[in-house]
C-alpha cells in the first residue's frame, strides 16, 4: 500500500502542532473488512480475552474502568502482515521526521460489546516513556452518530474536551501517549478496533501493559 507523502506530512504536522491527528480513510476499506472478519472469527471461537488495567503483577480486571475484549496481533495472517507493513512505514516516517527513536509496534484487536466503555486514562506516564505514540484503527462499517462509542480526547490538564471521534471504518487516530488523556464513551453497538502503541527501546520495559 502506498501512502502519499502529502498524507504523511499532514499527520506529522498535526502530531507536532497539537499532539494528535484524526485520519479518515487511513487504511483501505478492503483491508479493514478483512481485519474485521478476523476479530469476528476470534469472537465466535471465544478467543478474545477480557482486557484489564495496570501493569505486570498489578494487572487486574476492573469492570468499572473498561469493558472490552482483546487479542494481541501476532502477524500470522495476510491481513495482519499487511497492516504491520503500513505501520512500519509510519514508524519509519515518524522516526525520520521527528527523531523519535521508535523501536517497535505492538497492537491488539479490541471489541467493545454493547454498553462497553473505557473511562478516562492515559496510555503512558511521564518517566515511564516506553509507549510514545498511540494508534487506534476503527473497523466499523456504517457507524451511526447516535450509537455513541466516540473516543473523547482531553487536554493535558483534563479541563476540556479537545476532540470527539466516531469509530468509523478505516479511520485512524494517532496521538502522543503521555500527553492526551482519553475516554471511550459507552457504545450502543458492538465496536471493533485495533489499538496499538509505538514504543521506545527501553531495556527496563520488562512488563507490558496489559500483559499478554
Ligand atoms: O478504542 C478507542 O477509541 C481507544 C482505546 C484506548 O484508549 C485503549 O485501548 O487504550
Ligand atoms: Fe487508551
Amino acid at each position: 500500500m502506498n501512502i502519499s507523502k502529502q498524507k504523511i506530512d499532514t499527520l506529522l504536522d498535526n502530531l507536532v502542532e497539537q499532539g494528535w491527528y484524526e485520519w479518515p480513510n487511513a487504511i483501505p476499506d478492503s483491508l479493514c473488512e478483512n481485519l474485521l472478519a478476523e476479530i469476528e472469527t476470534y469472537d465466535e471461537l471465544g478467543d478474545l480475552q477480557r482486557a484489564g488495567i495496570g501493569r505486570g503483577e498489578q494487572h487486574q480486571l476492573n469492570n468499572s474502568v473498561r469493558r472490552d475484549e482483546i487479542k494481541w496481533l501476532n502477524g500470522r495472517s495476510d491481513s495482519q502482515l499487511h497492516y504491520f507493513e503500513v505501520m512500519q512505514i509510519l514508524q519509519t516516517e515518524m522516526n525520520r521526521a521527528l527523531f523519535l527513536g521508535l523501536f517497535e509496534y505492538e497492537c491488539h484487536y479490541a471489541l467493545y460489546p454493547q454498553g462497553g466503555f473505557y473511562k478516562t486514562h492515559r496510555d503512558s506516564f511521564k518517566g515511564q516513556a516506553n509507549r510514545m505514540i498511540t494508534t487506534v484503527l476503527y473497523l466499523n462499517p456504517g457507524w451511526q452518530a447516535d450509537w455513541g462509542g466516540e473516543l473523547v480526547l482531553y487536554n493535558d490538564e483534563q479541563t476540556k474536551q479537545i476532540a470527539r471521534i466516531s469509530p468509523e471504518l478505516g479511520k485512524m487516530v494517532i496521538f502522543m501517549s503521555e500527553q492526551i488523556p482519553h475516554e471511550v464513551l459507552p457504545t450502543q453497538q458492538p465496536r471493533a478496533s485495533i489499538a496499538g502503541w509505538f514504543r521506545l527501546n527501553t531495556t527496563t520495559a520488562v512488563v507490558i501493559d496489559p500483559p499478554r
